[in-house]
């Protein structure tokens, strides 16, 4: 039976309290290298929906990271955590992760959400553009492709937008890829790095199986089923849930490694690079997904795709025509 709405919040508050939150030795982000090891401050986090399938996971997962030293949890399921706690949830942050919104059903696209996602993304960002102006936003809620051009749009309207600050997640992508492609060569997905670019929606995803590292071969069959694979793999878990929802534990876990890289720009760690929609001159599109660079102002700098086979170059056509159509139907969102 499903938890109460009453029962999650009550679980999730015993998850975030500092005094329940045991973490073991092989906790992933170990105490030992915690921000007071050398008065470093932490950062200052708040998850938009945080009482979802992703947010509940996402909470606990974030507050074990030691680059966080204050994490802030809004949702609107109860009435006393409403909208009217936003401004109180957001002020002073660096990073604002959101994972509000619907997710989908067996037969939906994610662009079947967009009626529902883009007025809770406007209103959340809204609410950023007042209270913390300069937060890194990491982007979760879908369709993502549609998502970020209506939060780039609030934020120019507030004439406050800063392109390198707002970060689409296509992290569950990569972590998709690594797995599938580990499966296949026989190696531990640690040790696979797939760029993945173009978007966050069917054709839109493009893994780059040509730039696999380490490098490696794959017949025409095999990226045939790898491409595909990665592409539907959201697909798949709505699929399997059978109308209880998309995927929450492994997309809480890809967005904690974003923002754990998010994180470690932010403090000025050298050489942090992860894939991500972004505000991009890749294409001849206004954002894009592809490698960059995580420094002290967000995404710094926007790689390049590199060398692209014929298969890919083909895909890279095709997500580049459903991207536009997503990005045009986010920005005539906001400005009609
Ligand atoms: N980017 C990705 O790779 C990725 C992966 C998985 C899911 N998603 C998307 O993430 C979103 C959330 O998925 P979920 O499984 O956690 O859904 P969920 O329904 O379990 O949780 C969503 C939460 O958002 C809250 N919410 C709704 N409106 C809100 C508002 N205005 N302000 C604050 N909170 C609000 C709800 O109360 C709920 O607690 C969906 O849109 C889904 O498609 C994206
Ligand atoms: O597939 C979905 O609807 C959720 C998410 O975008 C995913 O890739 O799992």
């Amino acid at each position: 039976m499903q938890p109460s709405t009453a029962e999650r919040i009550a679980r999730l508050s015993a998850h975030i309290s500092p005094s329940n939150l045991q973490m073991g030795e092989s906790s992933m982000l170990e105490r030992a290298n915690c921000r007071a090891k050398g008065g470093a401050p932490g950062f200052k986090v708040a998850i938009l929906g945080a009482a979802g399938g992703i947010g509940q996971p996402l909470a606990m997962l974030m507050k074990m990271n030691p680059l966080v030293s204050v994490l802030h949890l809004y949702d609107v399921v109860r009435g006393f955590l409403g909208q009217k706690e936003l401004e109180a949830a957001l002020t002073g942050m660096d990073l604002v992760v959101i994972p509000a919104g619907v997710p989908r059903k067996p037969g939906m696209t994610r662009d079947d959400l967009f009626n529902i996602n883009a007025g809770i993304v406007r209103t959340l960002c809204e609410g950023i553009a007042k209270c913390c102006p300069n937060a890194l936003v990491n982007l979760i809620s879908n369709p993502v492709n549609s998502t970020v051009p209506i939060a780039a749009e609030v934020f120019k309207k507030a004439g406050i937008y800063d392109p390198k600050k707002l970060l689409g997640v296509t992290m569950l992508d990569v972590v998709r890829a690594n797995t599938f492609v580990a499966e296949v060569l026989g190696l531990d997905p640690r040790e696979v790095d797939v760029p993945v670019v173009g978007g966050h929606a069917g054709v839109t995803i493009l893994p780059l199986l040509s730039q696999v590292k380490p490098p490696c071969s794959f017949t025409p069959e095999e990226t045939e089923f790898l491409t595909k694979r990665i592409q539907d793999g959201g697909t798949e878990v709505v699929q399997a849930k059978a109308g209880a929802g998309s995927a929450t534990l492994s997309m809480a876990y890809a967005a904690v490694k974003f923002a754990d890289l998010c994180l470690r720009g932010l403090r000025g760690d050298a050489g942090i690079v992860a894939c991500a929609y972004v505000d991009s001159k890749v294409t001849e599109l206004p954002f894009f997904a592809s490698k960059v660079r995580l420094g002290r102002g967000g995404a710094e700098e926007v790689y390049q795709l590199g060398p692209l086979n014929e298969y890919e170059r083909v895909g890279l056509e095709k997500a580049k025509q459903e991207l536009a159509t997503s990005i045009q139907k986010g920005v005539s969102f906001i400005k009609k």
